[in-house]
C-alpha cells in the first residue's frame, strides 16, 4: 500500500554552480502519523517542507500526497510557520474567518463559516480574544491564531516550521500540550520541524534526522516508542523518553556535528 504522503528521491539545487542541498531524500508518511524532521541550522528542513506545501518546485523526484502529486500550495496543506504571518489589520476571528471563506466558500453557508470559525476559535482556546488585532495579543496567541486558521482549513498534512521557536519555554509547553491534544482529537498529519529535541521526542510518532548540508539527506529515522496520551511530567524521568533523547542528541552532536562548530 502506498503511504498517505511521500516524499520521493526528493533533491533541490538553487544554484547550478553549487552542489544541491538536499539529495535523494525518501521519507513515506501515514496518515495520522506525527513527524518530526531535525537537523542543524542550514540542513534543508525549511526547504524540504516548503517542497511538500508546494511553495517549492523539486529540482529531482517529487512529494505525492493522498495519491495527487504535489505541483503548488493548496488548502490540503496548511503551514504555521515560526513567525506567524496573521493580516495585523484583521481581528482574531477575521484571520481566521478569511481562511474559512477562501476554502469554504462554496461549501458552507454564511452561518456555516461563522460557526466553523468559532469552532477553530475555541480550539486554539482564543474564543476571548476574538475581536483583538494580532498587534493587541502576546506571541503564544498569534500562534493559537495561526494554528486555529490551519485547523479551519481541514487539511490533510499540517505543515509547521518551528511553530513553537520563538516562544518562552512555559508558553511553548502549553502549545505543545494543545497540539498534542488536538492531534489526538482530529488525527490529522503532521510533518514539523523543529531544532528543540524534547520537543520532538515528546510530540512525535517518528523524528526524521537530517544529514548536515549540502546535500543533506535522511540519516537515521527514530520510531519513538511512547504511548499516547502523554504527560510531559512522568515522560521527564521515563527511561524510553530519556533513550529516544539520547539517540537524537547522539545523532546531532557526536555523529553529525554541526559543521559551524566542527570548522571552529
Ligand atoms: N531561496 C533560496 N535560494 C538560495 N538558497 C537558499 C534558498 N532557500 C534556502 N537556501 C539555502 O538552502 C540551505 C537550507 O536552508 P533551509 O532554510 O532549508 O535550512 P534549515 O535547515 O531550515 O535551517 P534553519 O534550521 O536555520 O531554519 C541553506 O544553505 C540556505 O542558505
Amino acid at each position: 500500500m502506498s503511504a498517505f504522503l511521500e516524499i520521493s528521491r526528493l533533491g533541490i539545487a538553487f544554484n547550478r554552480a553549487a552542489p544541491p542541498v538536499l539529495r535523494e531524500v525518501d521519507l513515506k508518511i501515514d496518515k495520522g502519523e506525527y513527524i518530526a524532521v531535525i537537523g542543524h541550522s542550514g540542513c534543508g528542513k525549511s526547504t524540504m517542507l516548503n517542497v511538500v506545501a508546494g511553495l517549492l518546485p523539486a529540482t529531482v523526484g517529487g512529494v505525492v500526497l493522498d495519491g495527487a502529486e504535489v505541483r503548488e500550495p493548496g488548502p490540503d496543506r496548511a503551514v504555521v510557520f515560526q513567525n506567524h504571518s496573521l493580516l495585523p489589520w484583521l481581528t482574531c476571528y477575521e484571520n481566521i474567518r478569511l481562511a474559512v471563506d477562501q476554502v469554504f466558500g462554496r461549501a458552507m453557508s454564511k452561518a456555516e463559516r461563522h460557526d466553523w470559525t468559532m469552532k477553530n476559535l475555541e480550539r486554539v482556546h482564543m474564543t476571548h480574544a476574538r475581536d483583538r488585532r494580532p498587534g493587541e495579543v502576546s506571541g503564544g496567541m498569534k500562534q493559537r491564531i495561526g494554528i486555529g486558521r490551519a485547523l479551519a482549513m481541514k487539511p490533510k498534512v499540517l505543515l509547521l516550521d518551528e511553530p513553537f521557536g520563538a516562544l518562552d519555554a512555559l508558553t511553548r509547553a502549553h502549545l505543545q500540550d494543545e497540539v498534542m491534544q488536538i492531534h489526538a482529537e482530529l488525527g490529522t498529519t503532521v510533518m514539523m520541524i523543529t531544532h528543540d529535541v524534547d520537543e520532538a521526542v515528546l510530540l512525535s510518532d517518528r523524528i526524521v534526522m537530517l544529514t548536515n548540508g549540502p546535500n543533506a539527506t535522511v540519516g537515521e529515522v527514530l520510531t519513538v516508542p511512547l504511548p499516547r496520551p502523554r504527560d510531559r511530567l512522568a515522560l521527564a524521568t521515563d527511561p524510553r523518553f530519556l533513550e529516544a533523547r539520547q539517540a537524537v542528541l547522539s545523532f546531532l552532536h557526536e555523529r553529525h556535528k554541526n559543521p559551524a562548530l566542527k570548522a571552529a
